[in-house]
């Protein structure tokens, strides 16, 4: 074991929490480190967001090419995913990203480390056999998929796995009816392999508008996606050829694959947080409104790992920033969540901003409803896709828009202008005041606002 090193900041992780801390820390002259056990880069441009883009953009131009077969578009009922091209066109964006964050960390001037880091005292971690002594500490470890009460839960395959198949298996069963599943079901669907989702309880994707789930639902039976409700996996064993999930109902269902999507939590075990004096109570770190450790004021937390806001990558840059102004201005910034956009990359995606009717109706909270469906809108035909809809949740009296819940061919790009509308409480006048492009499907918001 070397002698301690000493830094400004050791930050441990190197995702979308984590980079722009090290960064920007480094930038105002600070000496920093920063420590990563996979590949530099992190879940969302090497194992999430990104990489299930690159699948979700394929899938849904062959389901496209499917509905506009016979509108114009001859030979498009015959269009079908190559897989593993498919994946090579995947690795053409991740593959380059470990080096290239190697290469912009030496640029900056920061230490990058491969290895593990745990904590060896209040201020000291230790990585690849090295001590680093930190006047800060960045918890920026994201999260790993949580471990079930599933006997043979270890043979659950993750996300990772699925985001780098060499071959797409034949049957696949998705356990949890949470983002992941409905995302890797409709692009599995699309390549020709037999999904089905099972889910313990009615409400799918529970944190969407229920209305809007159910439609999709629906739509993803009608793609061929098997989705089994109140039924909640008990076990999984090997069989002869694949697998077998039982649920606790008695039912069996045959797989050649069967994916955990099942709620990940933040990744803490290596860290030796006893070590750190880092409290922890159930499985989360314990820090207060400015993502400080209440027991320990050298460490912040960061992201997925801080678990202060939903596990998502705009949460993720948000956290960073806070912190890195904390670090660097003095303690006092606090994150805001409010008008978190989020979006199921299903096949159409539904996406969500704000207050849904349903958290509303739960609070007490006044609101008056603009809903409706989105099919028969031109913008939606002319894609040839027959689910949409739209829920919107205005303040009465102010018209301040709360929520905003899409359904529908552009809903991950036309809920970016409510997601602005909720964070800066603009009201629907305001939103209608927009010239928007025409026709684009920013030109339906004023419908939508009747
Ligand atoms: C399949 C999938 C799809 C997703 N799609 C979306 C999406 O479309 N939109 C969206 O907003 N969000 C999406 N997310 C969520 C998003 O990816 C995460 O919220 C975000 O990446 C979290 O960033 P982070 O920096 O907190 O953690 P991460 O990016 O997970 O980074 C943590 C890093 O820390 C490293 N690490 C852990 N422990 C240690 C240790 N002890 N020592 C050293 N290094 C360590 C890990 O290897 C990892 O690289 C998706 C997630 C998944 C799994
Ligand atoms: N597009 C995106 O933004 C995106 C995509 C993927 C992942 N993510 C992030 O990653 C996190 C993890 O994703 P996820 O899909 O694993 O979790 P999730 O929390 O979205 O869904 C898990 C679901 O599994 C259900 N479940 C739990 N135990 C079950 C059992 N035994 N049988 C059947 N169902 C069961 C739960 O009720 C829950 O609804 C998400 O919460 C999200 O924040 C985001």
């Amino acid at each position: 074991m070397s002698d301690a090193e000493t830094y400004d900041l050791v930050v441990i992780g190197t995702g979308s929490a984590a980079t722009s801390v090290a960064t920007r820390c480094r930038a105002a002259g600070w000496r920093v480190a920063i420590a990563e056990s996979r590949e530099f880069g992190g879940t969302c441009a090497l194992r999430g967001c990104e990489p299930k883009k690159t699948l979700w953009t394929v899938a849904e131009a062959v389901n496209r090419a499917r509905r506009l077969a016979g509108k114009g578009l001859a030979g498009g009922g015959d269009v079908v995913i190559d897989w593993p091209a498919l994946m090579a066109f995947k690795r053409s964006f991740t593959d380059p990203v470990p080096q290239h964050r190697a290469e912009s960390y030496a640029d900056a001037g920061i230490e990058a480390i491969s290895g593990t880091a745990h904590f060896i005292g209040r201020n000291s971690i230790e990585v690849a056999g090295r001590r680093l002594q930190a006047r800060h500490i960045l918890i920026a470890t994201g999260a790993r998929p949580s471990m079930p009460p599933i006997e043979g839960a270890e043979l659950l395959a993750t996300s990772d796995d699925f985001l780098s198949l060499p071959q797409l298996p034949q049957r696949l069963v998705m356990l949890g009816g949470g983002y992941i599943s409905f995302e890797c079901a409709h692009i599995a669907a699309r390549a020709g392999a037999q999904v089905t989702i099972l889910h313990r309880d009615e409400q799918p994707l529970r944190h969407f508008d229920q209305d809007l789930v159910r439609r999709l639902v629906e739509h993803s039976r009608q793609a061929g996606i098997a989705i089994e409700l109140n039924c909640r996996a008990a076990a999984v064993e090997r069989t002869a050829n694949g697998f077998a999930v039982k649920s606790e109902d008695g039912r069996r269902f045959e797989a050649d694959f069967v994916l955990h999507g099942l709620g990940r939590k933040p990744n803490l075990e290596a860290l030796d947080l006893d070590a750190g004096g880092v409290a922890v109570e159930k499985g989360r770190l314990r820090v207060d409104r400015h993502l400080r450790s209440i027991s320990n004021p050298v460490v912040f937390a960061a992201g997925d790992a801080a678990a202060q806001g939903p596990q998502l990558t705009p949460v993720a840059t948000h956290d960073a920033d806070i912190v890195a102004r904390n670090l660097l201005e003095g303690c006092h910034h606090e994150p805001d969540y409010t008008g978190v956009t989020s979006v199921v990359f299903a096949i159409p995606p539904l996406a969500s901003v704000g207050l849904t009717e349903e958290a509303a109706r739960r609070d007490g909270t006044s609101f008056e409803l603009r809903q409706g469906d989105m099919a028969d809108y031109q913008s939606v035909r002319r894609t040839g896709e027959t689910a949409a809809g739209f829920k919107i949740l205005l303040e009465p009296g102010s018209g301040c828009v709360l929520g905003a819940h899409l359904l529908g061919p552009q809903a991950q790009e036309v809920i970016n202008l409510f997601a602005l509308a909720v964070r800066l409480r603009l009201t629907a006048q305001q939103l209608n005041a927009l010239l928007s492009a025409y026709p684009s499907g920013a030109s339906n918001i004023s419908s939508m606002l009747g």
